[in-house]
């Protein structure tokens, strides 16, 4: 299924791409609706997504990837939300079982134009647009794939089964990392049509895993705190402190 709002071929050249996968059911959350689809004060997680990505200053395409049963809804919703002279075309498609697979139905529905694609969370409604740009900017300046990544600031252990702890891990090498990530089409493309999923893998849990495997280089560039992920209820409130003492700049009561 690809619904397309608004067609790029009446549109200027796209050059950048981002897929918004929002098609996992959120199991961890447990909420009644599908988690892209979960509410912060009236909107949901893929609107922020939505809107923060047709903000950019870019000639630019957005796939947005849903669980099928939520098409219509999605296709309303960017119909409202995108300026009739916007510079973004968006399509709307069903996402697949597993977030690798999503990520490759919106590989498929971008137009031959894109040469760079940022792939994004809609878990992660209130990742910034200086984000975006900054990641897109270091994946045409180096050529390479770009994440963001936060150092880690808790004690790192490693432990077994059963809680029991073995070992301090060092933690200096080590980062946390973020979406949107950024590829060059090609790259992205290649390493997502090659992956197989060999007896033995394990899922790959991010893209940049994915373009690893294939053999591209991954570099980093600083990620943010207010792109903070929606993984379990416990997130739900540190969201809501983002949206109500306005540090993403959106004005709701509180
Ligand atoms: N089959 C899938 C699985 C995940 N995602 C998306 O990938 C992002 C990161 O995934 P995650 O936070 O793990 O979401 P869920 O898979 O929905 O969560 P859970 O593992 O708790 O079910 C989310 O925006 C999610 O909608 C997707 O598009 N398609
Ligand atoms: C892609 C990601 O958000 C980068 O941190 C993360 O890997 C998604 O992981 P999840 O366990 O599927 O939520």
């Amino acid at each position: 299924m690809t619904a397309i709002t608004n067609d790029p071929a009446t549109r200027p050249l796209a050059t950048l791409g981002v897929i918004l996968v929002g098609a996992g059911s959120g199991t961890r959350l447990g909420a009644d609706v599908p988690k892209a689809f979960v509410e912060l004060h009236g909107r949901s997680l893929i609107e922020f997504g939505i809107g923060v990505v047709t903000s950019l200053p870019h000639t630019g395409h957005l796939t947005v990837v849903i669980p099928e049963a939520r098409a219509a809804q999605t296709l309303a919703l960017v119909d409202e939300i995108l300026p009739r002279d916007s510079s973004w075309t968006v399509s709307v498609v069903a996402g697949g079982r597993e977030r690798h697979e999503s990520v490759r139905f919106g590989i498929a529905a971008l137009p031959d134009s894109v040469d760079t694609v940022l792939v994004h969370d809609a878990a992660r409604p209130f990742a910034s647009a200086e984000l975006f740009e900054r990641v897109a900017a270091e994946v045409r300046r180096t050529g390479d794939a770009v994440i963001p990544a936060l150092p880690v600031s808790d004690t790192l252990k490693r432990v077994d089964a059963d809680g029991v702890v073995h070992e301090t891990v060092d933690r200096a090498p080590l980062v946390a990392v973020q979406t949107p990530q950024g590829f060059r089409r090609e790259v992205l493309e290649a390493a997502h049509s090659a992956r197989p999923d060999e007896p033995g893998d394990t899922l790959p849990t991010d893209d940049a895993e994915v373009v690893q495997r294939a053999g591209a280089r991954v570099r980093t560039v600083p990620g943010e705190l207010r792109a903070h992920k929606l993984t379990t209820a416990e997130d739900l409130p540190i969201l809501e402190y983002f949206l109500t003492a306005n540090v993403i700049g959106l004005e709701v009561e509180a």
